[in-house]
């Protein structure tokens, strides 16, 4: 590699609401490029929270010399950048959205948009799509699902934010109309709500009406652990008809596999299996059905792959995990889960909530579907004029936004919240 530049930038994001609180209106995102002695640009996206960027510019610095090729030797030299103990003491991922933090995977969110990056420009060298030096695409095509929101018409006033165009959504006519815009924008067919933010009863309702207003489609519910098992338990006996799966309802492996055992509900997680190292106890335990995986803590679009031939050795379900990203990361995912064999749920993208994007051109959902890019890398193009306009936002902001806090968003319009204690309800 002759060079890597590393570009945070603040996207802006609706006022969608979680357990947590609700997101802020702009979002951080690191943007990596990384370029050859030939002149050949890859790219690559992770998370942009202070905690990343500070592992990603020890790391571009390790890089001048390495090959893009040589992905074991990149994921060696990120083992050797320190990691600040306070940055994971005691600590979990977004407040636990995302599990549990450790160094490793701290270094592994940072690693990962290195290696796509790297497989972008290698891709590009060959002339060969990612998912061809992933071994290959099994499928044209992947599916994502709707990742349905309760959300405000808009930031708090007095807040400087994007207008969006979605609405309000904040009871079940609410939720069944968004849904409905994502089919007519997206065509998508499979719907997740985030849920933990009303009292069981209302998110229930909500999906009940989402079953009457789309029979037989794919519903899911995702609380983020703000129930108790039998909070979890009860929610699953009412939904068991209509539920594709159950989302991470109470917090934890044990608590996880307390609820699989009263339920023929599957229950996925992308919060008590977050780390290879957490696969083992709760496999055994039979406490999760289906891993949803992200390529960004994982490590990278390879580790991805290796997750999926975990779950299919042991009849572990897999699909996709998503956060608020941009163009670089959905092409990366769909790279990637074209090559998983036994992908049997639509992936989650919080990609249509992005009205923001650094490429030149959109990605685009047809019948809910993303087509596998077939030219060389990642197949997209970055527009660095929107790239430098989204680093000067992050450049301009005081520090508030440049690290994801959806409680202290809420705090705007309720001063006394905290970070609700789980279970909630
Ligand atoms: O559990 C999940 O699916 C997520 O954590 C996805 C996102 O983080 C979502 O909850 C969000 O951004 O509010
Ligand atoms: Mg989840």
């Amino acid at each position: 590699m002759a060079g890597v530049r590393l570009t945070p930038v603040l996207v802006a994001d609706p006022p969608l609401l979680n357990t947590q609180g609700v997101h802020q209106p702009y979002t951080p995102r690191l943007i990596v490029e990384v370029e050859t002695a030939d002149g050949i640009t890859g790219v690559g996206e992770t998370y942009g929270d202070t905690k990343y960027l500070e592992l990603a510019r020890p790391l571009a610095d390790r890089l001048t010399g390495h090959q893009v090729s040589d992905l074991n030797g990149l994921f060696r030299l990120a083992d050797q950048v320190a990691v600040d103990r306070s940055r994971i003491s005691g600590q979990v991922d977004v407040g636990g959205l995302r599990g549990v933090q450790t160094a490793d995977k701290l270094r592994l969110s940072v690693v990962s948009a290195f290696e796509v990056a790297c497989l972008d420009a290698l891709g590009k060298a060959l002339g060969l799509p990612v998912h061809a030096l992933l071994g290959g695409k099994v499928r044209d095509a992947v599916e994502y699902s709707a990742y349905l929101f309760y959300k405000w018409d808009g930031h708090p006033a007095g807040v400087a934010a994007e207008k969006d165009d979605w609405g309000a959504a904040l009871d079940p006519a609410g939720i069944v109309a968004q849904a409905r815009t994502f089919t007519e924008r997206y065509g998508f067919t499979s719907f997740k709500l985030k849920g933990g933010v009303f009292p069981p009863e209302e998110e229930i309702a909500a999906i009940r009406a989402l079953a009457e207003a789309f029979p037989g489609h794919p519903l899911r519910l995702d609380p983020n652990g703000a129930w108790s098992v039998p909070t979890s338990v009860r929610v699953a006996r009412e939904l068991g008809d209509v539920l594709e799966y159950l989302e991470d309802p109470a917090l934890g492996t044990s608590a996880m596999a307390e609820v699989a055992r009263e339920t023929g509900v599957p229950l996925a997680t992308n919060m008590c299996v977050t780390t290879f190292a957490e696969i083992p106890e709760a496999f055994t335990k039979g406490a999760v059905q289906v891993v949803l995986s992200d390529h960004h803590y994982w490590g990278g679009l390879r580790n991805t792959q290796q997750l999926a031939a975990i779950c299919r050795t042991f009849g572990v379900g897999v699909s996709m995990h998503s956060n608020t990203h941009l163009g670089i990361s959905l092409a990366a995912m769909t790279h990637v889960a074209s090559t998983v064999p036994d992908l049997h749920h639509a992936c989650d993208s919080h990609y249509p909530w992005q009205a923001e994007d650094v490429l030149t051109e959109r990605l685009v959902f047809d019948g809910g579907r993303v087509a596998v890019p077939d030219a060389p890398g990642l197949g997209v193009e970055l527009d660095q004029d929107r790239l430098r306009f989204l680093h000067r936002r992050w450049l301009d902001d005081d520090g508030r936004l440049r690290d994801r806090d959806d409680a202290a968003a809420m705090r705007v319009v309720e001063p006394e919240w905290v970070t609700p204690a789980v279970p909630r309800w």
